[in-house]
């Protein structure tokens, strides 16, 4: 069978995007998902999105990482989708249903509410998730926030010191994580600016990070370093997010399509 995708991608964070609501296409797996998500033999991309009919939403989005594993959020596919749908939507997704805004040349993502409960990120056992005494070689003193997906984050003075390609698969597989982590460090430049690099669960280091972003701007306001509307600066480009407290994060950035194409799903299967 001959399946249709699209590529797309948010600040360089990069996603195959298959939709099965018009027409419907076999039943996904982890591993077809990490076949097809391989930069050397399969289409290549961090994430596989699949689009589906949905009871509860204007549509469902599920997220594969590259390695296949299916999880909760992805906010820079959140805004491509929400571009290629073309107008307002009500997304369901593992982690909660997102409202999506097209804007030019990207979109604004209402997030849900963040979580910073101990078991709701999850962590292993009870710890305060503003300030967790735990540490990894030059990183220590995270937060911890589940916007969807599970973040740590760690403050730094140079983003680029930290060699996230190495602490990056230690922190993301240590048992404080039962569901892993997404693994974020960040400077903070000034009130409305904050400098970060994220080494993502299941996909590794990759340009962008949406939910990165807004778990790091949020634990960042948490402290009170930072006001709403802060500017997270990836190395893909700029996200502006905005929260307050008992309130959903809104997320506002770019989105861009690359390619269409299509493949034949056995190759894959
Ligand atoms: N790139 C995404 C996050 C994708 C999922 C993440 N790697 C996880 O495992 O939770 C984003 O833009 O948020």
């Amino acid at each position: 069978m001959r399946v249709d995708f699209i590529k797309m991608h948010g600040l360089g964070n990069d996603f195959v995007v298959l939709d099965a609501r018009a027409r419907e296409i076999p039943a996904m797996q982890p591993a077809i998902a990490a076949a097809i998500a391989d930069r050397n033999t399969g289409i290549g991309c961090d994430q596989l999105i699949l689009l589906e009919k949905s009871d509860a939403a204007d549509f469902r989005m599920r997220i594969f990482n590259q390695d296949g594993s299916e999880v909760g959020a992805c906010g820079n596919a959140s805004r491509a989708v929400a571009m290629l749908h073309g107008s307002d939507a009500e997304i369901e997704t593992a982690g909660g249903t997102l409202s999506v805004s097209p804007t030019a040349g990207g979109a604004t993502v209402d997030m849900g509410e963040p979580r910073f409960d101990w078991d709701a990120i999850p962590l292993a056992y009870a710890m305060d998730t503003l300030s967790m005494p735990v540490g990894w070689e030059m990183l220590g003193d995270p937060g911890a926030v589940n916007v969807g997906n599970p973040h740590v984050i760690f403050f730094v003075d140079d983003t680029d010191a930290v060699p996230l390609d190495r602490i990056g698969p230690e922190v993301e597989e240590d048992p404080l994580f039962p569901e892993r982590v997404n693994v974020n460090v960040a400077t903070i430049e000034d009130r409305s600016r904050i400098r970060l690099r994220v080494w993502e669960r299941g996909a590794g280091l990759t340009r962008a990070c949406g939910t990165g972003a807004c778990a790091t701007a949020v634990h960042a306001m948490r402290r009170k370093l930072v006001d709403s509307p802060v500017t997270v600066a990836l190395p893909g480009g700029e996200l502006k997010i905005e929260w307050s407290p008992g309130g959903s994060i809104r997320m506002t950035g770019p989105a861009t399509e690359s390619f269409r194409g299509s493949f034949e799903w056995d190759e894959f299967a």
